[in-house]
């Protein structure tokens, strides 16, 4: 880690689907308090091929313990085994709940009293299948919700023939605002987007492992869903080179309006931390009450 810190701040929330478990928290249809802070790290994690999987877990769950006092902790795509080593999908899958991620994933936002979206994981089903499968832990440790990638990417190879699609898109009541889950390509389907503030979003949380060399689709796309659904949007992506894929980086923090609040300026590992306002996304509908306009 290069020790680069990214800090920046604004004035500026379904149902789980049946992959999720239950989560506690307070209502997640209220509106939240006004000017409430919300304090969230995304981490800009470096996927090193030379290192092993099991001390890049030891090294993330130490990220993620350093980020107490945060609302939400954010880790990217398929972290634990790179988005492009597809040659070690099969290896590497693991259960979405009990696996090796997931142990020590719970232990870290448990650790450090956060909620933690941990990015993904390669899940191995019960039935053998593969999907690409975030998982998002409350405070306690416990597995709140669970989401498998809906839009599989590679065309004709990778991810889309390793791996099966999810189907369910997916909320997490947070108790300061509702989160709706994608993952990296979904990021091109405005659909699942919709869908996620028809179920309450206000937060959209997008973990990718991003290539470089379409770097400017990832910020385009991600002021974008922000705009258009008038929501916060959380995009972290990856740091380094994995599976000889250099990774765009430029995680960033969107606000409602589609103004960047907090941006890594780079695809070096770093935090990337802002303080955001979730009433800030009441104010600008209200303001511009662009989606009551929706007519399909
Ligand atoms: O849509 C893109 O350009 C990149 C998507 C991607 O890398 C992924 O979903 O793993």
């Amino acid at each position: 880690m290069d020790g680069g810190t990214v800090r920046a701040s604004s004035s500026n929330s379904p149902t789980n689907s049946p992959d999720s478990a239950p989560n506690p928290g307070a209502d997640p249809a209220a509106d939240p308090p006004a000017d409430a802070s919300f304090h969230v790290a995304l981490v800009q994690l470096r996927v090193d091929p030379d290192e092993p999987v099991s001390a890049r877990r030891e090294r993330t769950a130490a990220l993620v313990r350093a980020q107490r006092g945060a609302d939400l902790v954010v880790l990217p795509e398929l972290w634990p085994v790179g988005a492009f080593a597809f040659d070690r999908f099969e290896a590497e899958a693991e259960p979405a709940r009990h696996g090796p991620t997931a142990e020590a994933m719970s232990a870290a936002a448990r650790d450090a009293g956060v909620w933690l979206h941990a990015g993904s994981v390669v899940e191995r089903a019960p039935g053998g299948e593969l999907f690409n499968t975030s998982l998002v832990f409350s405070p306690d440790g416990e597995l709140a919700a669970t989401y498998r990638k809906i839009h599989r990417f590679g065309f004709d190879r990778g991810e889309a023939t390793l791996m099966d699609a999810g189907t369910q898109p997916v909320t997490v009541p947070h108790p300061s605002a509702v989160l709706g889950l994608a993952t990296c390509y979904d990021l091109r389907f405005p659909e699942l987007f919709r869908a996620l503030v028809d179920a309450g979003a206000r937060l959209l949380v997008v973990p990718a492992g991003w290539p470089a060399r379409r770097a400017a689709h990832w910020s385009l796309l991600a002021r974008a869903r922000a705009v258009e659904n008038q929501c916060y949007v959380l995009a972290c992506g990856t740091a380094g080179t994995h599976a000889g894929v250099l990774q765009a980086g430029h995680s960033a923090v969107i606000d409602p309006w589609g103004e960047v609040v907090a941006e890594a300026s780079d695809t070096e590992e770093r935090v990337l931390t802002a303080v955001i306002d979730p009433a800030e996304v009441g104010r600008v509908r209200e303001k511009f009450p662009a989606l009551k306009d929706r007519v399909l």
